[in-house]
């Protein structure tokens, strides 16, 4: 068994899932907390995964990141609409030379943690998982799990796999975590939009589950524009998703289960919602390589105006 301490910074659908699963498997993990730290420190967490609901009836839980010890790797699962909160958040919580794990979706969340550590690696996990937290301390785990790490450096040229990468992989395995290892972190996070730009976005625009996008014609065109327009943004920078993956994310989504997105339960909840992340970013970063992208563009205006109207309201 190894020895690296855990950090869990948001204890949520997806840090809940995953965190509880490598306490499980012995490793020693650290959860920071929000509304939940009562109920968790008291009762524990509970997930119901259709891989074998489980109990963890102690964990180690805090409120604030100044109680935490220090750790290997700090994974980092808040939602990214609370990244401004990680230059308090991480600083005191990485040991010098340890990994900040980051398994948020979005695109150029790396050059946002390496202004604030430094000494310290920064690898991401992109996370093919359908979970949700649907109670105090209660996770449901609807679907999948697969984490593609990648590891970044300034520039986001391709390092390959790396000791560090291969370490926090065995680490998840031991727990029964699926993992894939890319070589090129910045082509894998535009693979991952590819399915996030168009059904969150959709999901949330049009009030409709992944099934609902699906079957119908209309729909179904512009789900496929939008990830074509994807393979646009990551082609400016080099990296080419063949059709054939594009193929691949519709028959994978024609095969899900119903599904409403992350970014349409946190609407429906009034909560912000990750536009800058999933499509400001990737926006900013084509333009700034000389392309527009129309389609995703004009999803972007709309979820911003949305965003806006959803949080007056609340
Ligand atoms: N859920 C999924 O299946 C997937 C999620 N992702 C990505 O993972 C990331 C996390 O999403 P998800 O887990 O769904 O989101 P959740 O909202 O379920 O989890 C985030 C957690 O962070 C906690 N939190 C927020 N602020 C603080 C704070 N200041 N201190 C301590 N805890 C805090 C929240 O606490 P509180 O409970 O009090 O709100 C919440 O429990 C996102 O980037 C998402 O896009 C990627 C793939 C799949
Ligand atoms: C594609 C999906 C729904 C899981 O398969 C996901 O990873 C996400 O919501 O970001």
């Amino acid at each position: 068994m190894c020895d690296r301490k855990y950090a869990i910074l948001g204890t949520g659908a997806l840090g809940g899932f995953y965190g509880a699963k490598l306490q499980k498997a012995g490793l020693d993990v650290h959860f920071l907390l929000r509304s939940d730290y009562e109920h968790v420190s008291q009762y524990g967490l509970l997930i119901e995964s259709k891989e074998g609901d489980f109990t963890l009836s102690q964990v180690n839980a805090y409120q604030y990141v100044e109680k935490m010890p220090q750790c290997d790797v700090v994974v980092v699962a808040l939602k990214t609409t609370q990244n401004y909160l990680l230059p308090e958040l991480l600083p005191p919580i990485v040991k010098d030379g340890g990994v900040v794990l980051v398994l948020q979706n979005g695109l150029g969340i790396e050059e946002e943690i390496a202004q604030i550590v430094g000494n310290v690696s920064i690898i991401s996990g992109l996370c093919f998982l359908c979970s949700n937290k649907v109670g105090q301390g209660h996770i449901r785990h609807l679907d999948y799990g697969l984490i593609t790490l990648g590891e970044y450096v300034p520039g986001y040229h391709s390092v390959g796999i790396t000791d560090r990468m291969q370490q926090i992989a065995d680490d998840f395995s031991s727990a029964g975590i699926a993992i894939e290892l890319a070589e090129d972190l910045l082509l894998a996070r535009w693979k991952k939009l590819v399915w996030n730009i168009p059904y969150n976005g959709l999901s949330v625009i049009l009030n409709a589950t992944t099934d609902e996008l699906m079957a119908d014609v209309y729909t179904c065109r512009l789900v496929e524009q939008l990830m074509f327009e994807v393979a646009a943004g990551a082609n400016s920078y080099g990296r080419n998703i063949p059709d054939s993956f594009i193929q691949k994310m519709l028959d994978y989504t024609l095969k899900m289960k119903p599904y409403r997105t992350s970014m349409k339960i946190d609407y429906d909840a009034c909560r912000p919602l990750e536009v800058e992340a999933i499509f400001g970013n990737p926006l900013r970063k084509a333009r700034a390589a000389g392309i527009n992208l129309l389609q995703i563009s004009c999803i972007y205006d709309q979820l911003k105006f949305l965003d806006t109207k959803n949080q007056r309201q609340y």
